[in-house]
């Protein structure tokens, strides 16, 4: 295709362009420069020799005629026919054009400057003749003819000053357009010449000196080195060295060693520091702050949430201890398993029993016995870890009779959770050990949740949704909430203009049917290349590096940059959705999870079923942080963890998680739904920006295009826009958008009034659409046909 492609652009160009061979462009160049060479000889000569030549010009026909000009009549002819005629002491720019086209075709440098010598070459020239036409008093042999009778000209229409001013307005556009000078260059120029006259003169002074002493000094050695400095060289160092003393300065040293050697040292001058303009913008006005808008904004207290664990924290019952302990040894013993050492943590649901078998005992035959240990402890949920990693040790979790609830507040409060310098941090719970489980979800990067119904699935989500909403200001992070149940999240409704992300023109930011998701992931896959672009442009490779350079007002908002915050997409109930949109759910949702990490997108997914048809490989192996809560097979546990453990969980938040290998068993932090609505009507009541995030337009297949639509009715911008497309190869809405600088909507009619046209091809999920013009050469004549036929 590529290919294809190539040949088709190159073929209408080979017959337009003329093109000479190598030996024609040395023959052109070498007779223009030489051409170029005579004009200027002629020229100059006849600055000297025009008065005695005067009365001999026209007289080409005269052999024995002779001429003074240095290429004699020729030379007094054409100089005359340029400088006396034509536009006077300028022509000589004339023939320093001719003489450097010939350089260029010689040397075969690329043409594309001569065209512009030429152009400001002729200006300048024209501009000198009219100059010395006005201020030259009548002497044609500056101004030439064509300069006096073009001043002459201006005069009668627009009298004196008209013509000073018409001269001057032409030399500022030389000036700011060909020599890109500003006002401001100007100023330093001046300036800094100021500062050169005045260094050169204490140069000159220091100078004078360091010869004077060198001078006497020399006479005193004179005699002696006279015969050895026949042998020694002089030595003339140049160095450059960068202390900051401004104009280039002389210093003569006297060298030591053996001889007269003199050094020349030559200091540089320091090169003038240009303050950065991010410095400048910072300093002016500190950096960026994405939470000024919000600048009030009030994070919710931790009085709203409740504390569940109603007898205080957790009781150590020693006789349920005691009991687990004898139970524990007694089945070991029975299996003829002795035990060298026994410790117990108390956890929140759980217990865990540290056991140190005797010698020699094989860690397999314990880990057999799990059945019959838990028949013996006649307890649910006893899972057996041999050995615990890092530990040496076996460990039997049981669960404690009295389970104690976590509540969010005591995570939340936590040291761990509130010290957490993490991008997303996350309070999930309490580990066996009592300790706040805390996790940076930006790090996970993507986040699987697996759980029979009413093992705590919600809670969990919503654990995971408070603790953003404890540690993150609206601007820094926005969710995408998914809720086929309709029930779940629907309270997090009222945060919609501080946290929440939606689509352009829907009305509920919470989505709850199929085709809803479909188009927002799709639309979040356009959003996650519009990151992947700007984060390319800035020359970053990270989300957070990006909004870095960004505070720093590094990155230009009128180029497309803007601050990034964190997008977290949760899915609440993800088997609903494969099984009705099936590969259109998937796609997508693989793409993100494969790619987003970097830009600060992150998906949370959590499903009932875990079955192998909804939890698909592919998926799989993108999410690499999963959550377990009871499930009802080992199957579905090793569907989730790729280990079994999760049926053996006791529910109500118990669940086992893992981000590799290693599973930790945390407790769920416990957080009502009173306790939710308590916090988001908290956030919901304050200022709010005018509307929630908006995700870049997705137009769908169905939505697609109205292939009829009216040549008069494209958009203003059809042409460009279809140019950019050609150019870049790729139909991308985003594209149009950065280079175009046109809003979304618009970028994407305007995509949609190129596919009527059938220059892109139709949409293709979340890739860029195909361009099915290779050249822009083929566009022209596409669009020009397409204008003929109607
Ligand atoms: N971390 C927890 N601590 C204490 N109790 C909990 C915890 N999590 C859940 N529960 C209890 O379990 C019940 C069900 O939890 P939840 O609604 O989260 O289940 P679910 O897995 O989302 O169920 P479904 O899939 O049917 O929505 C809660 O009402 C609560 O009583």
């Amino acid at each position: 295709m590529a290919q294809k492609k190539k040949t088709t652009s190159s073929a209408p160009r080979k017959k337009i362009s003329f093109s000479l061979s190598k030996q024609q462009k040395i023959l052109l160049g070498s007779f223009l420069f030489l051409l170029g060479l005579a004009l200027l000889i002629s020229f100059v000569s006849y600055f000297f020799t025009w008065q005695i030549d005067q009365s001999e010009i026209g007289l080409l026909s005269e052999r024995e005629l002779q001429t003074k000009n240095w290429l004699n009549k020729f030379g007094a002819n054409v100089a005359h026919f340029f400088i006396y005629d034509g536009f006077g002491i300028s022509a000589l720019i004339f023939a320093f054009l001719v003489t450097l086209t010939g350089v260029y075709y010689f040397f075969d440098y690329a043409k594309k400057p001569l065209t512009k010598f030429w152009f400001w070459g002729l200006l300048l020239m024209l501009w000198i003749a009219i100059f010395f036409g006005f201020f030259g008093e009548g002497t044609t042999v500056f101004s030439g003819i064509i300069g006096y009778e073009i001043n002459d000209l201006m005069q009668d229409y627009i009298g004196l000053v008209g013509a000073l001013l018409v001269m001057v307005f032409v030399l500022i556009v030389y000036l700011v357009v060909r020599l890109k000078l500003t006002p401001e260059m100007a100023i330093n120029a001046f300036k800094s010449s100021k500062k050169h006259i005045a260094s050169e003169f204490i140069s000159d002074k220091k100078e004078e000196n360091a010869a004077q002493s060198l001078v006497s000094e020399e006479k005193v050695d004179e005699d002696k080195v006279e015969d050895e400095e026949k042998f020694i060289p002089q030595l003339n160092v140049e160095r450059k060295t960068t202390s900051p003393v401004p104009p280039p300065e002389k210093i003569i040293l006297k060298s030591d060693i053996e001889g007269d050697v003199e050094m020349e040292v030559e200091q540089a001058a320091e090169e003038e520091e240009i303050e950065n303009i991010s410095e400048r913008l910072v300093k002016d006005f500190g950096e960026f702050d994405p939470k000024l808008e919000l600048s009030n904004y009030k994070f919710p207290s931790i009085e709203l949430l409740r504390d569940h664990t109603s007898g205080g924290g957790i009781t150590i019952d020693q006789e349920e201890l005691e009991e687990n302990k004898n139970r524990i040894v007694e089945t070991l013993n029975n299996y003829k398993i002795g035990i060298a050492n026994i410790k117990a943590t108390v956890g929140p649901t759980v217990t865990l029993y540290e056991i140190v078998p005797d010698a020699g005992i094989r860690i397999s035959k314990i880990k057999n016995l799990e059945d019959d240990i838990a028949l013996s402890l006649s307890a649910l949920g006893i899972r057996i870890i041999a050995p615990i990693p890092g530990r040496g040790t076996i460990g039997i979790e049981v669960p404690n009779k009295n389970p104690k609830v976590v509540s969010m507040r005591s995570v939340i409060a936590s040291a761990k959770f509130q010290n957490a310098e993490m991008e997303l941090p996350i309070a999930f719970g309490k580990t066996i050990s009592n300790e706040t489980f805390v996790v940076d979800l930006a790090k996970m990067p993507h986040m699987l949740m697996a759980g029979a119904t009413g093992q705590g699935k919600s809670v969990g989500l919503n654990a995971v949704l408070t603790s953003l909403l404890y540690k993150k200001h609206p601007a820094e992070v926005k969710f995408i909430l998914v809720d086929p149940k309709k029930v779940e999240l629907t309270l997090f409704n009222k945060i919609e203009r501080h946290y929440l992300a939606k689509l352009p023109d829907t009305e509920e930011a919470i989505i709850t049917d199929t085709t809803k998701v479909i188009h927002t992931l799709n639309s979040l896959c356009i959003e996650m290349d519009t990151r992947y672009d700007l984060l390319k442009d800035a020359m970053v490779r990270n989300i957070k590096e990006y909004n870095i350079k960004f505070k720093n007002r590094k990155l230009n908002p009128n180029e497309g940059h803007r601050y990034l915050p964190y997008i977290v997409l949760v899915i609440d109930e993800f088997a609903d959705l494969i099984m009705t949109a099936g590969k259109e759910v998937e796609t997508p949702i693989a793409r993100l999870a494969q790619l987003a990490r970097a830009i600060g997108i992150h998906l949370i997914v959590a499903t009932q079923r875990p079955s192998v048809n909804v939890i698909t490989g592919i998926i799989k192996a993108n999410f690499p942080a999963r959550i377990a809560f009871r499930v009802t097979s080992k199957i579905d546990s090793r569907t989730i963890l790729d280990n079994s453990g999760a049926d053996q969980l006791i529910g109500r938040g118990d669940m086992l998680y893992t981000q590799g290998n290693e599973l930790t068993r945390i407790q769920c932090a416990f957080v009502d739904t009173p306790e939710v609505a308590d916090i988001t009507e908290f956030i919901g009541s304050q200022k709010a920006y005018p509307d929630a995030y908006l995700l870049p337009e997705y137009v769908g297949e169905e939505g697609g295009t109205n292939l009829d639509i009216n040549i008069e009715e494209r958009d203003a911008m059809f042409r460009e826009a279809a140019e950019v497309l050609v150019i870049a190869q790729q139909g991308s809405a985003s594209l149009l958008q950065r280079k175009l600088k046109l809003g979304y909507n618009r970028a994407g009619r305007i995509i949609d009034q190129l596919e009527a046209a059938g220059i892109v091809g139709p949409f293709e999920g979340s890739k860029a659409r195909q361009v099915l013009i290779p050249t822009i050469e083929a566009l022209n004549q596409f669009l020009d046909n397409e204008i003929n036929n109607n």
